[in-house]
């Protein structure tokens, strides 16, 4: 029997409508997917969401579905940490349908009025990842969903969790880039913590800019709720974070439901979105 070695295309190596790095195939998941970097979020997920099944996991890309309150199904996909991880998961979920997808992740707050623990939605992310930068101008604002950023609102106000509001600063580095001061590279991190400061955001961490111009490339609508793990300024480090992600996560779940009631975006806003 003759075996083929080459039945996909190189350039695009989908197969049968699945993709060469999410274990999903098209028209399986529901339009709403939220998107945690941590894969342990996934499971986390299920304690907010009934019915919750891992679908399967892939690399670092491990997704599940479940349903909210009212029977509304939710995905939970992980991104894996930082850039490049995170566009190659929202490419993937828009061109297998999902239409809104929204960041539950965690985040080292830089101003003082956000202490560990936090429950925040990002209104904008500065512009700092190399992914990201394939996918929108260089400069300026990645701006989260206005729909988006009213369910969480809403979420919020019904399920009486105080939502911050801020801004953050997206990088690819977690040491260095955050300015932490690395043995011998002391002075460094020092500069760059003052770049971060000079930037004015509340907030930094790996993954939102990301979301929000691959999103927005792609016609998805996308937003992007964090809970505060650390304060940079006060250096403080929130031990027991389960808390806190199960806060965001139940709010995440809320609005993803309320989200699903208008799962599509103005259809003109892109490309990618169901292509595969
Ligand atoms: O908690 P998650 O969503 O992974 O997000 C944050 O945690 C990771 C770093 O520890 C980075 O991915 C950062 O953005
Ligand atoms: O300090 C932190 C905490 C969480 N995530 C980050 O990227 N940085």
């Amino acid at each position: 029997m003759e075996v083929s070695l080459m039945a996909r295309s190189a350039q695009d190596p989908w197969q049968d409508g699945t993709p060469p790095h999410l274990p999903a195939k098209v028209g399986t998941l529901p339009p709403v997917c939220l998107l945690p970097g941590d894969p342990a979020r996934v499971d986390l997920a299920s304690e907010v969401l009934a019915d919750f099944e891992i679908v399967g996991q892939n690399r670092e890309f491990r997704i599940g579905v479940g349903r909210a309150n009212g029977g509304v199904p939710v995905a939970v996909c992980s991104t894996g940490i930082g850039g490049p991880s995170t566009e190659i998961a929202v490419v993937e979920l828009a061109r297998l349908g999902v239409t809104t997808v929204l960041r539950t992740g965690g985040m080292g707050a830089l101003s003082e009025r956000i202490a560990p623990g936090s429950v925040c939605a990002v209104t904008r992310a500065v512009p700092g990842s190399g992914a990201a930068a394939h996918y929108a101008a260089p400069t300026g604002g990645r701006e989260a969903d206005g729909a988006v950023l009213a369910g969480l609102r809403e979420g919020a106000a019904a399920l009486g969790i105080e939502l911050a509001e801020i801004t953050v600063a997206t990088t690819d580095s977690y040491y260095l880039g955050q300015g932490r001061p690395l043995p011998g590279h002391e002075a460094r991190a020092a500069a760059r913590m003052a770049e971060l400061r000079q930037l004015g955001v509340d907030g930094v961490e790996m993954e939102t800019e990301t979301v929000l111009a691959v999103a927005g490339a792609m016609g998805i609508r996308a937003g992007a709720v964090l809970v505060a793990h650390a304060n940079r300024a006060t250096d403080d480090w929130l031990e027991d974070y389960r808390p806190a992600q199960l806060a965001m996560l139940r709010l995440a779940v809320h609005s993803a439901a309320a989200l699903s009631a208008t799962p599509e975006p103005d259809a003109t806003r892109g490309p990618g979105r169901g292509r595969h």
